[in-house]
């Protein structure tokens, strides 16, 4: 019930009997999307989140034969930690996604060396500043407190984060509940894709969506849907 109260534009919701489903299902999304992008321009360039829930997602990702050398991916964002941790998403990226046929795409970090998370978003947005924006696809992740990228709700600078008019690439964020700084996208550039998927799993995302979408304090990932200016696809699977 909840869902309807944010206007259906904002999003599509595509929901899934299991989680192997889902993921073959964003996959195929995704590379209809990938191809198409290819065959307009030439290129293609794709944002991924990280976190728990989209290994099943990438693994279906990395088999499926396209352009991959004419893809570029990079993180929606990071955690300020080496590639080789464990909390790394350049790590999960690199032993999930950039595996396969999709070892071919070129993958670019949002993170180097970097003596403090403002240099590293600084040194990410020169680097990422070079790439073929428009993004063609971002997939969003959420967590059970409605942020996604690293759109904290206790970011100190969540509004810097979510300024529609940014012309920042990457940002830096110190949020106590996000564990560690971080590094991200803005939601400008995010919400700029051709084609916008969250990608949750679980009744508790469920629930936390709903709760979102619904009214009361408004959640980042609640400014995300209704800033972009295409519905978002919303894939879930209990
Ligand atoms: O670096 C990250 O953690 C992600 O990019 C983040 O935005 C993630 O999508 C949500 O926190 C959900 O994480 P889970 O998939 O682990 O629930």
């Amino acid at each position: 019930m909840a869902r309807e109260q944010l206007s259906e534009a904002a999003y599509a919701w595509n929901g899934f009997a299991d989680r192997q489903q889902l993921a073959a299902a964003l996959a195929g999304n995704v590379v209809a999307r990938l191809t198409k992008a290819i065959a307009e321009r030439g290129t293609a360039l794709l944002a991924v989140s990280g976190g728990t829930t989209p290994a099943k997602f990438f693994a279906a990702l990395s088999s499926i034969p396209i352009a991959w050398d004419k893809v570029t991916v990079t993180l929606v964002d990071e955690r300020f930690v080496p590639p080789s941790s464990p909390r790394s998403n350049a790590g999960l990226v690199a032993a999930n996604l950039l595996q396969n046929k999709a070892a071919a795409a070129r993958f670019v970090p949002l993170c180097h060396d970097a003596a403090s998370i403002e240099a590293a978003a600084a040194s990410g947005s020169e680097t990422l500043k070079s790439l073929a924006w428009p993004l063609d696809v971002v997939v969003l992740g959420m967590g059970a407190d409605g942020h996604t990228a690293s759109f904290f709700p206790d970011a100190g600078n969540l509004t810097d984060l979510l300024d529609p008019s940014s012309q920042r690439i990457v940002l830096p964020v110190h949020a106590q509940s996000a564990g560690e700084p971080r590094l991200t996208l803005s939601m400008a550039r995010i919400v700029a894709a051709g084609f916008i998927a969250l990608h949750i799993e679980g009744e508790d995302k469920r629930t936390a969506f709903d709760d979102a979408m619904g009214a009361g304090v408004k959640k980042p990932i609640r400014t995300v849907l209704e800033a972009a200016p295409i519905p978002t696809e919303v894939f879930w699977a209990p």
